[in-house]
């Protein structure tokens, strides 16, 4: 008889640990895998996937415009929330359902509870089950992490944004980072008046200065109001439902209709069962682990955002699949940190890839800089002034190209093929051999001098 009733029990089906299953059970093992709420995890039902799907409805609202000039007779058109909302969450349970189906299919059990950690080998679940793995894994990501001033309650978060009634009239933002600046531009293409709420005048820490000020620039210039030093005081809700907000410093209170607090995300971990394994949590509330994510407990492994490494979906994938080959299929290997390229999907997005500026001057002392500062063909067009911005940070003394950063439409699209350059350690001189592919944006890529 088997000493465990499972090889692996993973803890939250979302990227990390859908992955890490259905790898697991394909080498053979056998695998169970608890979701407390929907599977697919966060990215699926409350993350990059809706989100996307807004910021394409988002994009309507400017092409629509931009179209008549390029000869479309376009009627004046609406905007119906309601249409949009409910094909997104339709597609989400779409997604949901595949991925259940994969689950199933390579035949790791699905059990729809919540589930807790009672000792290095043992599982509780909601309905009183209790279990026994010879591995567990926990992925059980992260939640809005909410500043808790007085009124905070009155606030939402990404979490409700794709469910909302209706588009609000005025929406404040609390945050500066990936989400807030996803949502505004999504909120601000849907016609509601944004303001964004930052403790610091930074937005966006981490991306390069420069692209970060044309996305402050850009975003002003559409009518998105920033609020720089200005930490919550107070929420207070109107008669007529509306909200006021009090901020430090020299702010009147803003009123809105709709708060959305998207100030970071913090690791899912809040009565887990942790220290029955002896694992204690690091300053962050992050689980600690080492190269080959195994946690202080020899059986008990955590990948994705719980671990707060780098809280992206591709990055959780991965850590789930080296994983899965290390303990289940004879096939270690780890994760590579170095140059993740990522995206913010704001309006117009951001991609990046490698070392900014500061951090090229910190490394290695000095760094070359190149930058293409245009307004693309289709703006000049549309009469849209709007300028988009690459810039490669090069070593001074190799020629390698250390980062490549870009605001402009698609930039998302191109920084992904770029990023294999900057991974592969391709030099300035090298981009410069390659032929512009024209006409188009991506081009600039090969063209700065
Ligand atoms: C609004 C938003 C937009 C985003 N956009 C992007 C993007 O564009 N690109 C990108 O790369 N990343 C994006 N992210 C980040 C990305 O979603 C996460 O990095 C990724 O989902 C992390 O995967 P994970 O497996 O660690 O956790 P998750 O996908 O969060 O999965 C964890 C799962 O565990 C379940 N769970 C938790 N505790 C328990 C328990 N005790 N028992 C059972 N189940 C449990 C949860 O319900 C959840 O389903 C976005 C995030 C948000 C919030
Ligand atoms: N495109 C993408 O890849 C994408 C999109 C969304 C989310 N994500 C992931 O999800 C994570 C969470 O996103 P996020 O936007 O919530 O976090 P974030 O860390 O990107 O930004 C948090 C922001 O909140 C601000 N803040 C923190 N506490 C505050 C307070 N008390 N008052 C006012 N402002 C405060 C910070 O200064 C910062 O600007 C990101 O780190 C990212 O890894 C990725």
């Amino acid at each position: 008889m088997a000493q465990y009733d499972v090889d692996l029990f993973v803890i939250g089906a979302g990227s990390g640990g859908t992955r890490a299953s259905r790898i697991a059970a394909a080498h053979g093992a056998k695998v169970a895998v608890a979701e407390e709420y929907r599977v697919g995890g966060t990215c699926v039902i409350r993350g990059c996937v809706p989100k996307k799907l807004l910021v394409y409805g988002a994009h309507f609202a400017e092409d629509l415009a931009d179209a008549r000039r390029f000869g479309w007779n376009v009627p004046d058109c609406d905007f119906e929330w309601t249409t949009l909302r409910d094909n997104v969450l339709n597609e989400v349970k779409r997604l949901e359902g595949v991925y259940g189906e994969t689950l199933v299919n390579n035949k790791v059990e699905v059990i729809r509870e919540r589930a807790e950690i009672t000792g290095p080998h043992g599982i509780r679940l909601a309905s009183g089950r209790e279990l026994t793995a010879k591995y567990i894994l926990v992925a059980t990501g992260a939640t809005p992490d909410i500043p808790t001033c007085p009124g905070h309650q009155y606030g939402i978060t990404s979490n409700e944004a794709f469910d909302l009634d209706a588009v609000p009239r005025r929406i404040v933002i609390a945050g500066a980072g990936y989400i807030a600046n996803e949502f505004a531009g999504i909120f601000h293409q849907f016609g509601s008046h944004v303001t964004m709420v930052n403790r610091t005048d930074v937005i966006l820490r981490g991306y390069d200065e420069q692209i970060r000020d044309r996305l402050i620039q850009i975003a002003t210039t559409k009518g998105i109001t920033f609020k720089f030093h200005a930490a919550f005081e107070k929420v207070v809700k109107q008669e007529d439902g509306s909200l006021l907000v009090h901020v430090t410093g020299d702010h009147e209170p803003i009123a809105c209709d709709v708060l959305m607090f998207a100030t970071g995300r913090r690791p899912l971990t809040d009565g887990l069962g942790l220290e029955s394994a002896g694992i204690t949590l690091d300053e962050r509330g992050a689980i600690p682990v080492d190269e080959d994510s195994k946690t202080s407990c020899d059986s008990i492994y955590a990948v994705g955002d719980v671990t707060n490494r780098v809280q992206l979906t591709p990055v959780a994938i991965r850590e789930g699949q080296a994983f899965a080959d290390t303990v289940f299929g004879n096939k270690p290997h780890r994760v590579d940190y170095d140059c993740i390229p990522s995206a913010v999907f704001s309006h117009p997005p951001i991609g990046a890839v490698g070392l900014t500026e500061a951090q090229g001057r910190n490394k290695y002392g000095s760094v070359k800089t190149y930058t293409s500062d245009f307004r693309p063909m289709k703006n000049v067009l549309a009469g849209r002034n709007e300028r988009s911005l690459y810039k490669l940070v090069v070593h001074a003394e190799t020629d390698v190209v250390l980062g490549i950063h870009m605001i402009g439409p698609d930039a998302p699209e191109i920084l992904q093929a770029a990023a294999i350059a900057v991974k592969a350690g391709l030099t300035k001189a090298q981009f410069d051999e390659t032929v512009a592919l024209h006409p188009s944006m991506a081009e600039e890529l090969v063209l700065m001098r």
